[in-house]
């Protein structure tokens, strides 16, 4: 087994992307970004810059290329594309990558249609890469201007996370290493629909208090979920549960939550899908949801979420159904 991850792909030229071919390149090694239009690469390429990261450089030293082919030659794998679009891209990947390369899904989100999970849709497509997975609380913007972040790195042996994660980190980059993969993508996928929530907290003018209990009844929900799929309470209470959500409940920085603070102002989710760059938690939302139900999980301000942003339920009907639920003990 590969245990020197020099070579590092990064599939995805969109602002996660651009800020994690940073990082590794930060942390010493050779960085090939692939995005899917040769213009786009080329653009990049000249440029050095994008327009989704205002005021970013990219280095001189990352290779920027359409060629998946190429992109393939590397000792792991960062794919780097929204969740519903990793299919398709594993599925291009899976005849080009050498046998047991580590492809780490850096996409926070479960498939539409199949309820999948990112590292689950890893292994149908792609079924002699190693599955990995890599989330926390990191703004591309932050990443890329190298601030100091913290993330979670889950493969399914320790010795492949721990190498990884030394091959990515730097003083500003830390990922800590773990093999609870599902913990992991639970937590990246369940906070964005939270992330709304809070947005709609915000924008509809509800104050601090109930922002705090929006996310701290979040978290309950998250853990919920969490526990009844088999995630590890650590990983639930680390960066990429409790870390994360804190962070994208917080500021309208996320994108998410900015989803949230203008349906909360009074846009239809038409309109607030319009205004903003990717919300995951827009299409997380109602398989989620319905993977609560599945399992017998109770997800109350997931439900609400799912239900406005698919045109259900406006704003005031799901604050109204949230805030007359039975009193009961907490937990
Ligand atoms: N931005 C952030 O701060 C963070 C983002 N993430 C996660 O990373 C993932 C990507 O987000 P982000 O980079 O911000 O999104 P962006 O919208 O900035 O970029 C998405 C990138 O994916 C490409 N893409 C979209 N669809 C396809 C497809 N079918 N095939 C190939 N490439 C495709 C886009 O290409 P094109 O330009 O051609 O459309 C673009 O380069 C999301 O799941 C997000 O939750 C995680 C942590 C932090
Ligand atoms: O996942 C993120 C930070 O950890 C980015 O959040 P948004 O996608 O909501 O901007």
């Amino acid at each position: 087994m590969r245990m020197s991850y020099q070579r590092i792909s990064v599939i995805g030229g969109g602002s996660w992307g651009i800020a994690l071919a940073s990082a590794a390149k930060r942390a010493g090694r050779d960085v090939i970004l692939w995005t899917r239009s040769q213009q786009d690469a080329d653009i990049l390429d000249r440029k050095r810059e994008s327009s989704r990261l205002p005021g970013a450089t990219i280095d001189s030293d990352i290779a920027i290329t359409a060629d998946l082919t190429k992109a393939a030659q590397c000792d792991a794998m960062l794919l780097v594309v929204p969740a519903q679009a990793l299919r398709e891209v594993a599925l291009s990947l899976a005849p080009v990558i050498a046998p047991d390369t580590p492809v780490l899904a850096c996409a926070k989100g479960i498939e539409r249609g199949t309820r999948k999970f990112m590292t689950e849709v890893i292994v149908e497509t792609a079924p002699k890469a190693a599955p990995g997975i890599l989330s926390g609380p990191s703004f591309a913007s932050d990443v890329v201007r190298g601030l100091p972040t913290a993330v979670t790195l889950a493969a399914r042996d320790e010795k492949t996370a721990s190498a990884l994660a030394h091959a990515l980190g730097s003083a500003t980059f830390r990922p800590y290493h773990s093999t609870d993969l599902r913990g992991v993508e639970i937590g990246g996928a369940a906070k964005n629909v939270l992330a709304i929530a809070a947005g709609i907290v915000s924008g509809r003018g509800l104050g601090a208090s109930a922002a705090a209990a929006l996310t701290t009844r979040g978290f309950a929900e998250l853990t919920r979920f969490g526990r009844a799929l088999g995630a590890k309470p650590e990983t639930l209470t680390g960066l990429s549960g409790l870390g994360d959500l804190i962070l994208t409940c917080s500021t309208p920085q996320s994108r998410n939550f900015s989803l949230g603070l203008a349906l909360g102002q009074g846009l239809s989710p038409l309109e607030a899908i319009a205004k903003t760059s990717l919300a995951e938690g827009v299409y997380t939302a109602a398989v989620l949801n319905d993977m609560a139900r599945e399992h017998n999980v109770d997800m109350p301000i997931v439900a609400a979420v799912a239900d406005v942003v698919e045109g259900q339920a406006s704003v005031d009907e799901a604050i109204s159904r949230l805030l007359t639920r039975p009193f009961r003990a907490e937990g």
